[in-house]
């Protein structure tokens, strides 16, 4: 059985779980009976919902939504609910190639139980999310290393977002340098327009090699995507999000997120600083950073977001707009699903005008019920967005 999610508790402090780790079916906030039932104590409730959640759908869905074509590389059980959840994939113009069915376990399911006064109780069964394998991760290599951004959390065994990330980001690493068609001369330099479906922002071309048909090909250089750093555009590929976030997180995930987004409670789990304020957020970051990340950005509620990165090590509050929320529940989500097309396919905007705009459609989402259902459409947002 699974319920709406609950609102979060306010007495999360570092060294717990930020939040619930959030299956593949998530619940959103509701008054569903007047209280809790008591140990062997059956009782009427009076609203009962499913719906689709999990970190990672929530936030692939996000993004499609906004006009990127992804993938979901993830395990469901085979049953009812992981034959919805496929469904809801395919609805949203994901693909599902990837999203894989398993007799060994039932979907990933929460059922939460919420009284009126906001209290909950919660079992989570992480089910088939914790059979996502290396197998699974292989048959989807291909995908990884040809996406422009992968996005893990830590709905999955951490093992297996690790090596995810390890995948997504050799992959970046061994297109540098690398090779590109064009007819340009030696020295020349390109610019990201230039590029057919290419992520660039600068390019010299260091050799010519001639590719037969194919035309002649440019051997090309780094081009630094922060100025001051060696960080390319072409290993730009990770976006991790380190939720449900845990004390303990392996340094290996610092050192492999290109983009390290975390909300204020995980920030203060990771980094054991209260966080409460932009000024704060921007002292959690420079911890983070200094673990290896490329960039940090810590997402503050309705204040915004912080970012840093090693390019620019001095922490830029991003505000954003005030909005009356309904539901607040997926927020984050949205963030990061918008945070990912907009590196995917306006790789040549700035990280604080991305950032501007992923707070924009995040504000959006809290202004309607519900997760999934709350997430705008292209079609629905201004088009300046794009
Ligand atoms: N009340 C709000 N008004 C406007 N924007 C909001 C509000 N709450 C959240 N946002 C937007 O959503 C982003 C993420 O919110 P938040 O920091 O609460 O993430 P989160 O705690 O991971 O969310 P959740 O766990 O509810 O998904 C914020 O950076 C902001 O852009």
């Amino acid at each position: 059985m699974v319920l709406e999610a609950p609102p979060k508790p306010s007495s999360w402090f570092p060294g717990q779980a930020a939040e619930p780790p959030l299956p593949l079916i998530t619940p959103r906030a509701a008054d569903l009976t007047s209280r809790l039932p008591k140990t062997g104590e059956t009782i009427h409730g009076h609203k009962f919902f499913i719906g689709f959640g999990g970190k990672g759908a929530n936030q692939c869905v996000q993004a499609a939504r906004l006009g990127a074509k992804t993938a979901m590389v993830c395990k469901v059980g085979k049953d009812s609910f992981g034959n919805d959840y496929i469904e809801n994939f395919k609805q949203n113009d994901i693909s599902t190639e990837f999203t894989y069915q398993t007799k060994d376990a039932a979907t990933g399911t929460a059922s939460i139980i919420v009284n009126k006064e906001g209290q909950n109780i919660i079992v989570i069964v992480a089910g088939a999310n914790l059979l996502l394998n290396t197998e699974d991760l292989r048959e989807a290599a291909n995908a990884i290393s040809s996406a422009k951004v992968m996005i893990c959390q830590l709905e999955v065994t951490p093992a297996i977002s690790l090596e995810a990330l390890t995948m997504a980001h050799s992959s970046g690493d061994s297109k540098l340098p690398g090779t590109i068609l064009s007819q340009k001369p030696l020295g020349d330099v390109f610019s990201g327009s230039q590029i057919k479906g290419e992520a660039v922002a600068s390019l010299r071309c260091t050799a010519l090699i001639d590719s037969g048909d194919a035309g002649t090909a440019c051997r090309f250089t780094r081009a630094p995507l922060f100025p001051g750093t060696d960080q390319s555009i072409f290993s730009l590929k990770t976006l991790f999000n380190p939720a449900p976030a845990t004390a303990d997180l392996d340094p290996r995930f610092y050192t492999l997120s290109d983009v390290f987004c975390c909300n204020e409670t995980e920030a203060e789990i990771l980094t054991s600083l209260a966080v409460s304020s932009p000024a704060d957020a921007g002292k959690a970051a420079l911890v983070l950073l200094e673990r290896g990340c490329r960039v940090v950005i810590i997402t503050l509620g309705a204040a915004g977001c912080v970012l840093l990165s090693q390019a620019e090590p001095v922490p830029k509050y991003i505000p954003t707009e005030k909005v009356k929320a309904v539901d607040t529940t997926g927020a984050g989500d949205s963030f990061v699903g918008a945070l990912a097309f907009y590196l995917a396919y306006y790789p040549n905007l700035s990280l604080e005008e991305m950032l501007k705009r992923s707070n924009f459609i995040a504000a959006v989402s809290v202004q309607t019920a519900g997760t999934q259902s709350s997430y705008p459409y292209k079609k629905d947002l201004p088009l300046d967005l794009f």
